[in-house]
């Protein structure tokens, strides 16, 4: 079978959950170790260093919410750390395959990624478009805001990390599987000019073309591709352990079309899977499906 360019691989669990409401996020890098990410990506000719989890303070003061965006400062933490410990494996010409987690440890990933490569693409599968800032949100939940940040907008405490002049460009990015856009999220998308394909597109059009379309988006005129991968992109019938769970999303087989599409166009120079929560699961299915994603986004054929 072929291999990517970039056969070594390092994990890293981030337990992160403060950037969502719902508890048990936390456990999602055990659940998938748990289900044997590593040996199926040795076994298709990879070679996996496994760093463990980055670590999560959780003392009782670091568990209260605290100001209106909840959890800043541990989050902010945290996303500094895992910046710092994707940027040093890429220096040492690892692919950083990151566990989460909630999604707001994309933070940490793409600003650590941006530290090597200037112009980064990226897909973000996902129901949500996680593009609300400090002003916008109705939660305050940090996991609605990650790609807002990536992109340089929101919390000057989070938008720093890594340093500020880092960021993605939003004619890079393709949001893929949107479903759940809060009304100033709306804004900022077509203000900014981010492509979103919606399930409407994906229904419209199939998955096939909107994988084509995304790809040349985040291709073109970029040095590399970062994949985020929130599992409520797909539908919960699917993947049900997710904290934030939303109807009609994208089916089993068409999430395995995007993966297989992107190994493909070989183009990956990072990953991550995010929001897998175990408490919410069944049966462990979601970290199942997040390890099959896996195998099929790093070169697994059903022939
Ligand atoms: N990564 C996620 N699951 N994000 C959900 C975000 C939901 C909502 N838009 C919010 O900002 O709170
Ligand atoms: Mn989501
Ligand atoms: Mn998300």
């Amino acid at each position: 079978m072929k291999a990517v360019k970039n056969n070594k691989i390092s994990l890293i669990g981030v337990p992160l959950q403060y950037g969502a409401d719902r508890t048990g996020v936390d456990m999602g890098p055990s659940a998938i170790r748990s289900s044997h990410v590593q040996t199926r990506l040795e076994a298709l000719g990879y070679h996996i260093r496994d760093l463990g989890d980055i670590h999560v303070n959780r003392t009782i003061e670091a568990c209260a919410a605290g100001e209106k965006l909840k959890h800043l400062k541990e989050i902010k933490n945290v996303n500094s750390q895992l910046c710092q410990v994707v940027a040093d494996e890429m220096d040492k010409g690892q692919f950083p395959l990151v566990l989460g987690g909630d999604h707001s440890i994309a933070i940490g990933t793409i600003k650590g990624v941006l530290q090597h490569v200037n112009k980064l693409g990226v897909i973000w599968f996902d129901a949500h478009t996680d593009v609300n800032t400090d002003e916008t949100t109705f939660t305050g939940n940090i996991h609605g805001m990650s790609l807002a940040v990536a992109l340089g907008y929101g919390h000057h405490e989070l938008t720093s990390i890594g340093g500020a002049e880092k960021t993605i460009r939003p004619e890079n990015v393709a949001i893929i599987g949107a479903r759940s856009i809060d009304p100033g999220e709306r804004k900022f998308l077509k203000e900014k000019g981010i492509r979103v394909f919606t399930m409407h597109d994906i229904d419209r059009n199939g998955m096939k073309q909107v994988m084509e379309e995304a790809l040349e988006i985040v291709t073109n005129g970029t040095d590399g591709v970062h994949l985020s991968l929130d599992l409520d992109g797909m539908d919960p019938g699917e993947a049900p352990g997710v904290g934030t769970p939303v109807s009609g999303g994208m089916s089993y087989r068409e999430s395995h079309l995007a993966m297989e599409m992107l190994y493909e166009r070989d183009c990956l120079v990072s990953a991550e899977f995010v929001e897998v929560n175990p408490m919410m699961d069944q049966h462990n299915k979601t970290a199942k499906i997040a390890v099959e994603l896996i195998g099929s986004v790093f070169g697994e054929r059903i022939l």
